[in-house]
């Protein structure tokens, strides 16, 4: 796995990978708030056949595990040849998501905080930016794997017996992190050169200069109510399925 460390895999190497996503997630974030809202992309039936709507048409595909598809049903094959990830996870990886979780986060709470009220009528653009988020977002949070398998190699002994006991919860201590140095630092710094002043929409409704930023509030209330415990939920799932 590239963004862990590929087969030495090491929670130095898993930390790393997570606060690149980090930033990655608040650079997609910024990309996405220079449009508005556009909320009739998200409408049923948008999007043509089966009435979906048009976000709901972006469906990637995947090949990397920590690359987990919103829509599994619907991937198509892959078009270029890829190069197999080494194997550092349990199989019963693949079966872990919360790919729902994000996405309902993503439409019904994320979205109206970092966006302004309008439609620009770029509805392809903003779908596509829209993913953006949701897929840096889901790999970041599907990283849990990786977090977990390092705990679980690291302890195997600790951690066979509350596996087979099912005692894992998001609060437990094995779950808990340890705090990861610079997290605070980070946002604060994308904080200092992202500050949302004045988040009215002008007059066409479309996002201006000063508007194209994300409030370091939001950024913080996204890690901390969201990202954070579903990255704890993918470990805690995980690690009930290690010893299957
Ligand atoms: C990666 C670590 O902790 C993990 C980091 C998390 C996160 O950043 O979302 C969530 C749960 C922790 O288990 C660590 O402690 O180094």
């Amino acid at each position: 796995m590239d963004a862990a460390g590929g087969e030495q895999l090491s929670l130095a190497a898993v930390r790393d990978a997570l606060v690149r996503l980090e930033d990655s997630v608040v650079f997609a974030l910024i990309e996405r708030a220079r449009h508005p809202r556009n909320a009739a992309a998200y409408a049923p039936g948008g999007g043509g056949a089966g009435g979906r709507s048009l976000v709901e048409f972006f469906a990637g595909h995947y090949q990397n595990p920590e690359d987990v598809p919103f829509f599994p049903q619907d991937l198509p094959s892959p078009l270029f040849p890829t190069k197999s990830s080494p194997k550092v996870l349990h199989p019963s990886a693949s079966l872990v998501t919360v790919n729902d979780a994000i996405w309902k986060m993503y439409f019904d709470e994320l979205l109206p905080l970092f966006t302004v009220d309008g439609d620009d009528g770029s509805y392809a653009e903003t779908v596509v930016l829209d993913f953006a988020c949701l897929q840096v977002l889901s790999r970041r949070i599907h990283i849990g794997k990786y977090v977990a398998e390092v705990k679980f190699k690291d302890a195997p002994q600790d951690y066979s017996p509350l596996i087979q006991a099912k005692q894992f919860s998001d609060g437990s201590a094995h779950i808990q992190g340890r705090q990861r140095e610079g997290q605070e630092e980070s946002r604060e710094t994308f904080g200092q050169n992202v500050t949302l002043e004045d988040n009215a929409s002008n007059e066409q409704g479309t996002a201006g200069d000063s508007e194209c930023k994300v409030d370091p509030t939001v950024l913080s209330k996204l890690y901390d109510q969201w990202v954070m415990p579903l990255t704890k939920d993918v470990e805690v799932e995980y690690l009930l399925r290690r010893l299957d």
